[in-house]
Parts: C-alpha cells; structure tokens; sequence
C-alpha cells in the first residue's frame, strides 16, 4: 500500500499538520511530493485541495485511510526544498504551512488556469503520443480526465515525450499584440531618415529606433510607446511610407530590458576586487557565509555582484538576485541582464500571470542561470544556488505585510544553508541588525568607503527651517534651496527634489521652535486620531487633548505637519517657469509601466527636475543629477516607531547618493527643523558608522533590537470592548509563560485603531531569551481558534518591521 501524507487546504489550527490518505494503485506511480491532490474531507462529501508532502509505504492509522480522488498537477509545482522549506516558514512566522505552501506556488497555479498536454519537439510523432492526442494538438487535462489517462501521460512525461504546460484563463486572448518590424538595413534606414523633412521628429525617432534595434525587432507598438514615446500615429504613418512592417506577435521577446546592450567586466577597483575576491572564495567552496557589503552610495555594489555572478555561473551554479521592487526598473534589469542575456529571468510586479508563469517555467526547466526579482522571487525554483543577493537589504519591503510575516532575508539564510552557498547583504545603510550582525561575527562585513573614479561623496548643507530667514519664506523652499536649483538649471545640469511623506500630517509640529508632541512615557511622537481629535501613543496608550499652543515656547504655530506633492510641484512651477518638472508619487505611478517610463524620461534628460516621495530615494544612477534637495527631513523623525532614526538616516543618505555620481561633483541641501539630530547630522556627513554607534547606543538604552528581540500581537473584533478583554487576557497568558527580564507592551490601539469596522489593538514583547515564548505562542492560537468564529483575529508578527 502507498500512503499520502497530505497538507489539506483548510486554514485553522486543527488542520495545520499532514492527513494521510491512501494512494489508489492506479495512481501508484504517479503521486510524488510536491504535487496537488484533490481528497475527501471531513463527513459528507467535501472535496479540498492539498499537496503530498511525502509518500511512504506504511501507516500507523488503525482505522481505514480515505483514497486520493484525483492528482491535480501531472508534476510537482514545489521541489523537495521548498517543502521543507515550509515546515520552517510555518513554524517562524505562526503561519498555516499550507500559507506558506501556497506562498512560494507561482501566482498562476493560484489563479484560474488550465492545464494542457504538450508534445515535446522529437515525439510528434511517436505512436504513444499520436495516441494519447487522438489527431490534436494538445490534450486539456481536466477533472473528468480518467486515472488510465492520468498513468499515461506520467508515464511519456517521464519518458521526455510530453510536458505539462498551465495557461491562465483569458489569456490566450490577449496574446496577439500589434508590433513593428522593418524590411531595411541599417543604411537602408539611415538613407530614408536622410530624405524626411526636418520637423518630421517623430519619424526620425522611429527610424532611428529601427536602426539602433534591428536585433531586437518586431517591437511591441506598446514598448515604443511607453519606453521610448514613438506614438502610433508616427508608426502608421512610416507604415503607409513603407519604412515599417506591422505584424503581429505572440509575445514580448523579453518583458523588461528589451534594449539590454552587452556589457563586459568593468576593471575593478582595489576595493571591489578584495569584495569579489572575498565573496568567490566562499562559492568555491561552498562556505554558506554571509558577507554584508557596507558601501557607500556609488562605490559601485552592483559590479561586485555581477561578477560574483559570474563565477556562479562559472561553477555550473545559478544565482539569485534580490532587489527591492521599485528598484527593479529597467536600468537595474538591463545591468544584469546586459552580462548574462537570455540566462536571466526576470520576476517583477509588472509582468501578467501569463509572464511570470513563463519565467517560472523557464528557471524550472533549467533554462535560467540568474533569477532577478522582488521579494517573493526569494521562492524561485532555483537548483544548485551558488549565490544569493539581497540588494538595499535595509529595505522593509522584504518583510512581508500580510500572513505568512516572512522576511525575505530569513528565507535566502535557510536556502543557503541547504545549498550550500554564500549570501551577500549591500547596502550603503545596512538595517541595524545585520551591522550588529557583522560586528559579533556573526556576517563578514566588506566595507567599501570610495565612490567610483575617487569622485567626493557630495557637499550636503543642513537648512535650519528655524531661521528668521527661512521661516519668513510663504513656500516650503528655503533661499539656499532655490539659489541652487537655480544654478542648476542654468548650468543645464539635473536636480532630484524630495518630499518625505510617511508620516504626513499625523504629528503635530512647531513652526516656531520645531518642538514635535511627545509621549511622556515612550520618547515617540504622539498620533493625531481624527475620529477622537485626541493624540495618543501606539506603545503605551496614553492619550492627550490636541494642544491649541506650543507647550515649549508657547507659539500659536503648532499645527499638523505635511505638504502633498501637487502643491511643491505647483510651487516649482512657480519659482522656476522654465523647468521642465516630473512627478513621482503614488498618483502618478498607479497605471503599470508609469515608474520606469517617467525615470526612462529623466534618464534621457528630457526634463530638469524630479520631483518625489521616497520612491525616488533609492538605486538611481543618472550622470547629470548634480543636486538633491530634501524639502522636509524631519517627517520620518516623526514617526511612532523605534526605528524612525534609522529610516530617516537611510532615506536622507540614499537620497543624498543620487548626486554627483559621475564626473560632475554633486551637492545636497537638507531641509530640516532638527538640524542639531543625530540621524540628520550623520547623513549629512554620510557618515553610516558614526551613526550606526549613536544608534546602537540608543537602542540599549531603551531595549529594542537588535539588543532585544520584538514580537508584536495584535487583536482586533468588532466590538473595542471584546476587543481590548482578549487583549488583556492574552497578555496575562503571556505573563505566565515569560520571564521577569521580559518586557511587555500594551496593550494599545494601533495607528489607523479601526480598520473596516474592527478595533485594532497590539501587544509588544521585548526579550532576550525566553524559551518558552515560542510555544506558548502556538497554544495562544490554537486556544483562540475558536474565538475565530466570533469574529477575533489574532495575528502575531516576529520581528515587525513598522510598529503602528
Ligand atoms: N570598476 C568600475 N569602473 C568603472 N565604472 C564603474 C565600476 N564599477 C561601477 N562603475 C559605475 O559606477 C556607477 C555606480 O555604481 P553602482 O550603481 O553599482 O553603485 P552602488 O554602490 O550600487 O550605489 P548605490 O548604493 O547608490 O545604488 C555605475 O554607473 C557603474 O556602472
Ligand atoms: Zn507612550
Ligand atoms: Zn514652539
């Protein structure tokens, strides 16, 4: 007899381990881990969905094991790694593992899809698959496809006759896509763009387009019009000249990245070759070290990785690479991309389900080298890793907001462990856990201190927003800020200008004296609630009235604090009528593409001055870009969370690398009513280690990590009373399993206190080793499933990246 065990798709607590089922023989070759199976649940007739974990031979289960009804997929969507990977993911965040199961599945096989039967080139005309396809093309696998069917087509998929190929549903209909190609050669082209009338613009666009592409043609009407701005007027009229072919395409040849020229080794500096060095050691032999690369902004990180890549590969290995998801533009894609070519997939938000399955299917099939994507890409069915990166690993986007709560970081941690591999961490402002990391040994830290071509990190100067001079002005710019934008734009040179939103408007401020509200207990800044008009405290709960003058110098100026990006871009236009200004922020990002066309624009210098939120703050290399400007640095500062130093170092000395990065020294004027703050001051300097010490410091004084580890509980319901009753009584339960040296926070009311008509509140635990912390935990949910059903949610989130 041969035995399932089976992960159901039942997301409770009493479901959260494997069920056994019996395998029927008729299906006795086919199941193997990693595949899903529809079986029996339950009484009655209940059918769910599960994945085979394992298949063994015998059961310890007395009674009569239920058989599987039928095999989902004809292979496994989930290696053995990734199994495995589960139990851990499951355990670490106080997740369902079938969450994390269906987290690492491509998003397709979580969709609506179809699955199909492919003939393999060399067996079109074998007998056995003539005979299975009956005449077709293809054979849809459905529910109604009988086992002697399903044994069949295991049996040639085995034997490399046939694939299993899934398309989502509708998407085949969206599959054409208009496209321009062109019959002429390059002088060809060059001869005809001669001939057109000079204000043809648009035409001479095009037709040089074609001639610098000819290798990469037909291109999508849609990838002209977004990346390079040729509309399709200007394609339709050079069709009716015919200088250009439309025809119609599948597909795009590749989703980002379609304009990758290659690129070879750069000479490294003295620097990154000791980093290269370092980091090839370890692929070689196979030492699952950790490097954290500290270099500062433009000491050129990405060279390092590429040529570490490069050895992978070298060593008959694959690579991963992470990079946070608004880094992955097209500039960052061409970079890797422009070394390896087709070996690279790229997972990004930006591609269809139909897309991302093809990338998926093509790193499965061994057909990729390198894998390049945003936070989940951490699950790509990679074989035989060498290396793994994690780009700007200070970046909370690699934590994952919603169940499972995994960090991406753990994850490349626990995969190198299995493949034996190293992990590299760049950042120019590592998250204060790994530098504590890097200091007790625990990582190799790789310090890289010189920006490419010995070129200056950048001049930046503090505004103090306090001064008579400066706080006369009607706007949000300073006199020193205008006088250098306007050096800028005279000298033809480029300027990033941002606006520092997270926390907008939810603090109150001092115009006066920069005095920021306070906790009187917990040292945060209290949050304005508007439902309550009243200021509290998301650590402790206290709570005060909204103060009509400021409690320090007694000035009527004390109000919110924030100004929207429409209004500094109106504010632009008015100081400086000539310049040609691009918005960056969640407006103007929203429809797919926008990002990387509006930095495609500023790249090509078709305007003067970027305007943004944080988006902007990160990864970008423009050789023109001489000045930054930081309209408000202290809104970070502001924020209710431990971590708003760091965040606020981080964005001011990311923001600050984007100037002068090329042969033009660059400048950056900060504009802040906390000039005499640590996290402003260091930036300025781009001082990471100075500031890395204050910080430290500051964190033992007042226990949190990385000398304290946090674990964040969080109830909500309906009803705030209940609410807060479950709230104290799990904070009893945990009194009684923790230790004196543990802290307990709360419990207070979150941020936004109610979402969607439930009442938020949190728990905080600080500790340093509290081994019964974890267990009890897992009791605590297993205790409240049946509060489930009342309308509780419990979530527990292990090292929170925003606490709110
Ligand atoms: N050895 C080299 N020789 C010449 N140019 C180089 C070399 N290494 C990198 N560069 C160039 O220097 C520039 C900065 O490099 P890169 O963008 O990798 O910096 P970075 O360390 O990632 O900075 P940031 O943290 O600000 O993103 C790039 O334009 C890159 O092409
Ligand atoms: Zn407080
Ligand atoms: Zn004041």
């Amino acid at each position: 007899m041969s035995v399932a065990e089976v992960i159901v798709d039942v997301p409770t607590m009493q479901t959260n381990r494997p069920f056994e089922y019996q395998i029927p023989e008729a299906l006795e070759d086919v199941v193997v881990a990693g595949m899903r199976v529809e079986v029996p649940f339950g009484r009655g007739k209940r059918r769910i969905q599960g994945f085979v974990m394992k298949v063994k031979d015998t059961s310890d289960f007395q009674g009569k094991l239920k058989p599987i009804i039928r095999v989902i997929d004809l292979k496994p969507v989930l290696s053995k790694e990734m199994l495995d990977l589960s139990y851990w993911l499951a355990d670490r965040t106080y997740s369902f593992q079938i969450s994390c199961l269906q987290t690492m599945l491509p998003s397709v096989m979580r969709a609506k899809y179809k699955e199909y039967v492919i003939p393999l080139d060399d067996a079109k005309n074998d007998s056995e698959v003539e005979n299975l396809l009956n005449g077709a093309q293809t054979l849809e696998i459905t529910n109604q496809t009988d086992e002697k069917t399903v044994r069949k087509i295991n049996k040639l998929r085995k034997a490399k006759k046939v694939d299993i190929q899934y398309v989502v549903e509708n998407h085949a209909l969206q599959i054409k896509r208009q496209a321009v190609t062109t019959d002429l050669n390059v002088i060809q082209l060059h001869e005809q763009k001669s001939k057109l009338r000079a204000n043809a613009k648009a035409q001479i666009k095009l037709l040089d387009f074609l001639a610098n592409h000819l290798g990469d043609l037909p291109v999508e009407f849609n990838v002209l019009q977004k990346e390079y701005g040729i509309s399709r007027a200007a394609i339709k009229t050079a069709e009716k000249n015919n200088l250009v072919k439309v025809v119609e395409v599948t597909k795009l040849r590749k989703p980002v990245g379609i304009n990758a020229k290659k690129t070879t080794n750069l000479d490294l500096t003295p620097e990154q070759k000791t980093a290269v060095d370092k980091i090839n050691s370890s692929i070689v032999k196979e030492d699952p070290q950790t490097y954290l690369i500290e270099g500062v902004t433009g000491s050129g990180k990405t060279e390092v990785y590429l040529q570490a890549i490069e050895k992978a590969i070298k060593k008959g290995k694959t690579a991963l690479m992470l990079v946070p998801e608004i880094s992955l533009t097209p500039q960052m894609v061409n970079r890797v991309v422009g070394r390896f070519g087709d070996q690279v997939a790229v997972l990004h938000s930006g591609l269809s389900s139909g897309e991302r399955y093809d990338e998926w299917t093509r790193i499965e099939n061994h057909r990729v080298k390198v894998v390049v994507g945003a936070r989940s890409a951490v699950f790509a069915p990679l074989e035989k890793i060498g290396l793994i990166i994690i780009d700007e690993e200070h970046e909370a986007s690699y934590k994952q907001d919603d169940n499972p709560r995994y960090h991406a970081r753990d994850v490349a941690l626990w995969r190198a462990q299995v493949n034996k591999c190293p992990v590299v961490l760049g950042s120019a402002t590592p998250s204060l856990e790994s530098r504590a990391r890097a200091q007790k040994g625990v990582y190799h830290l790789i310090r890289m201190t010189k920006r490419i071509n010995n070129q200056n990190l950048p001049h930046v100067q503090i505004v103090d927003m306090r001064d008579a001079e400066n706080s006369a002005v009607k706007g949000d710019f300073s006199p020193a800020l205008k006088e250098h934008l306007q050096e800028t734009l005279n000298r033809h040179e480029q300027a990033i200008v941002l606006l520092n939103r997270r926390g907008y408007s939810s603090f109150m401020m001092c115009r006066e004296c920069g005095f920021v509200l306070k906790c009187p207990n917990c040292d945060v800044s209290l949050t304005y609630h508007k439902d309550l008009r009243r200021m509290k405290c998301h650590y402790c709960g206290h709570e005060e009235p909204v103060p009509n003058s400021c409690p320090n110098c007694g000035s009527k100026k004390i109000g919110f604090y924030g100004t929207g990006t429409q209004n500094i871009e109106q504010q632009l236009n008015d100081l400086f009528p000539e310049a040609r200004i691009l918005r960056m922020d969640v407006d103007t990002t929203r429809r797919k593409g926008a990002h990387a066309k509006i930095l495609a624009k500023f790249g090509q210098h078709q305007a003067d001055i970027l305007l943004g939120t944080q988006m902007i703050a990160k990864g970008l290399d423009f050789p023109d870009v001489t000045l930054v400007g930081v309209i408000n640095a202290d809104t970070t500062l502001s924020l209710a969370d431990f971590r708003a130093s760091e965040r606020t170092f981080q964005l001011l000395t990311q923001v600050s690398g984007r100037a002068g990065r090329a042969q033009k020294p660059g400048k950056v004027v900060i504009q802040t009513f906390n000039p005499d703050h640590y996290a402003i001051k260091d930036a300025a300097k781009q001082d990471y280690e100075t500031f890395f010490k204050q910080e430290m410091f500051i964190r033992h004084q007042s226990n949190y990590t990385p000398y304290y580890f946090t674990t964040l509980i969080s109830v909500a319901n309906q009803d705030e009373g209940k609410t807060l009753k479950q709230s104290y009584w799990l904070k009893k339960q945990l009194q009684g399993a923790l230790s004196k040296d543990a802290i307990l926070l709360g419990p207070s009311p979150t941020m936004i206190s109610r979402k969607q008509n439930k009442y938020y509140y949190q728990i905080i635990v600080k500790y340093k080793h509290e081994p019964n912390l974890h267990q009890r935990l897992l009791e605590i949910l297993n205790e409240t499933q049946a509060d489930a059903k009342q309308g509780y949610t419990i979530a527990i989130d292990n090292e929170p990246q925003h606490i709110d």
